[in-house]
C-alpha cells in the first residue's frame, strides 16, 4: 500500500470512517454511534467483534478507538497519507475544499451558528486527527461548495436586503458532495460530459435534499441557511410557515424548544409518532398504522411538489436521480412520488423500480415516461478522499 486516506464523517451523534487506497479501492470503513450516549457502540464493517468505548463515548474518543482497532487489524498504516473531513457548513468562505491550518478551523468556527448541530462535531473530528496525526495533511471538504453557483434569484429569501448584508442570511443548500456525485454518476450512466448533463438529484437518507443541477452546475436546492428547509426528513420538518413562531411563542414555547420540535422531533418521525427509520414505517404501514402510512404520504407529496419546483431552473431534463438510503431502497417511495407527477410525463416500469435498488442501481422508467429516472447509490466518502487526495498532494 503506498497511500492511504482516510476519510472522517461525524454526524449529530454518529461517525463514519472509511479507508481508501490510490487506486480509489475502500480499505475499510467503520461506523460509531449512539455517541454521548451510556449506549455508544462501534465496529468495523464485516467485522462481527464490537470496538470497545469508554463509557459515553464522544466523537473524539470513538475515532482513536477506531483508528487504533484499523491498525491492530493491519488495515492501515501507523498514519495515512492524507485526511479528508466531511464538513457541513463552509458559509460563503469556502467555495470549494481546503487543506486545514488554524485560519480555516477558525473560520469553520465561525460557520457554526449556522449549523449547530453539525459544525461543532465535524471541528470535534478535525482535532482529534490533527491531534493524533500532526504531520498528515488534512483536508476539509464541505456540503455547501458545490451549491456556490446559485445565482442570486435562487439563494435571496425575499427578506430585507440587510439581512444578507449583515448577516449572510441566504440559502447555502447542503448534500453538495452527494449532489456532485450524482451529476457525474448520471453523465457517466447517460454516457454524456458532465457539462452537458442537467438532472434533477433527489438525496434521500436521514436528511433528504433535492436539487437541479444544469450543465454540471447546481442551479437550485431545497435546503437553506441551515439544512432545516425544505423537504421532509427523518427528524426536521422541512418547509414550515415562518408564522409557526410567533404562534407558539404566543403559546408560551421558548425558541430553543421550537429549534428542538423541528429538528429533532418533526418530519417522519412526529408524524408517525413511531419512528424516523423508513423501513420500519412501511411495515407499519402494512400492518394498518394509519400515522406511519400518513408519515409516508406527506414525505412523498413534498417531494413530489419539489421535483415540480426544481423543473423552473433548468432548460432540459436527462434524469431525475435517486439517492441516499431512502432514494436507494425504497420502491414505495419512488413509486408514490412519481404517482404525483404524471402531469409532467414521469412513469416507473414496476418491475425495475422493484430490482434496481441498492446493489445494481440503474434505470428505473417506463417505455412511455418522459423523462429517465436512475437510481445510483451515493459515495461521498469517495469524493472528499479524491479531494483530500487532490489538495494533499499540492502540499508537498
Ligand atoms: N431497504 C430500505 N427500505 C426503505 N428505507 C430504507 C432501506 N434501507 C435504509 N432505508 C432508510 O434510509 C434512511 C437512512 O439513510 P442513510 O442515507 O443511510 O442515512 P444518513 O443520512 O445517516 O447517511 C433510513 O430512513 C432508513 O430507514
Ligand atoms: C446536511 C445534512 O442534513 O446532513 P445529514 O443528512 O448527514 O444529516
Ligand atoms: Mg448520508
Amino acid at each position: 500500500m503506498t497511500q492511504s486516506i482516510l476519510v472522517v464523517n461525524c454526524g449529530s451523534s454518529s461517525l463514519k470512517l472509511a479507508l481508501f487506497d490510490e487506486n480509489e479501492n475502500k480499505l475499510a470503513s467503520a461506523i460509531a454511534e449512539r455517541l454521548n450516549g451510556s449506549d455508544a457502540f462501534a465496529r468495523i464493517d464485516g467485522d462481527d467483534r464490537t470496538v470497545p468505548l469508554p463509557r459515553n463515548a464522544n466523537h473524539k474518543q470513538a475515532l482513536t478507538a477506531l483508528v487504533l482497532a484499523f491498525r491492530e487489524r493491519k488495515l492501515m498504516p501507523a498514519a495515512p497519507t492524507s485526511v479528508g473531513h466531511r464538513v457541513v457548513h463552509g458559509g460563503e468562505t469556502f467555495r470549494e475544499a481546503v487543506l486545514i491550518n488554524d485560519d480555516v478551523v477558525e473560520a469553520i468556527n465561525d460557520c457554526a451558528g449556522l449549523a449547530p448541530l453539525h459544525n461543532p462535531v465535524n471541528l470535534a473530528g478535525i482535532e482529534a486527527t490533527r491531534e493524533q496525526f500532526p504531520e498528515t495533511p488534512q483536508v476539509a471538504v464541505f456540503d455547501t461548495a458545490y451549491h456556490q453557483t446559485l445565482a442570486p434569484h435562487a439563494y435571496l429569501y425575499a427578506l430585507p436586503e440587510s439581512f444578507y448584508r449583515d448577516w449572510s442570511v441566504r440559502r447555502y443548500g447542503f448534500h453538495g458532495t452527494s449532489h456532485f456525485f450524482m451529476a457525474n454518476e448520471a453523465a457517466r450512466l447517460l454516457d454524456k460530459t458532465l457539462a452537458t448533463t442537467s438532472i434533477i438529484s433527489a438525496h434521500l437518507g436521514n436528511g433528504c435534499s433535492i436539487t437541479a443541477i444544469k450543465d454540471g452546475f447546481s442551479v437550485d436546492t431545497s435546503m437553506g441557511l441551515t439544512p432545516l428547509e425544505g423537504l421532509v426528513m427523518g427528524t426536521r420538518c422541512g418547509d414550515i410557515d415562518p408564522g409557526l413562531f410567533d404562534y407558539l411563542s404566543s403559546r408560551g414555547m421558548q425558541l430553543a424548544d421550537v429549534h428542538k420540535e423541528l429538528n429533532k422531533n418533526s418530519g417522519l418521525l412526529g408524524i408517525s409518532g413511531k419512528t424516523n427509520d423508513m423501513r420500519t414505517l412501511c411495515e407499519l404501514a402494512d400492518q394498518g398504522h394509519e400515522p406511519s402510512a400518513l408519515a409516508i404520504d406527506i414525505f412523498c407529496f413534498r417531494l413530489a411538489k419539489y421535483v415540480g419546483a426544481m423543473m423552473a431552473s433548468l432548460d432540459h431534463l436527462d434524469a431525475l436521480v435517486f439517492t441516499g438510503g431512502i432514494g436507494e431502497n425504497s420502491s414505495r417511495v419512488r413509486q408514490k412520488t412519481l404517482g404525483h407527477l404524471k402531469l409532467l410525463g414521469f412513469e416507473l416500469d414496476a418491475d425495475r423500480n422493484e430490482h434496481n435498488g441498492r446493489q445494481s442501481g440503474g434505470r428505473i422508467e417506463s417505455a412511455g415516461s418522459r423523462f429517465p429516472v436512475l437510481v445510483v447509490p451515493t459515495n461521498e466518502e469517495l469524493v472528499i478522499a479524491r479531494e483530500a487526495s487532490r489538495l494533499a498532494a499540492s502540499f508537498r
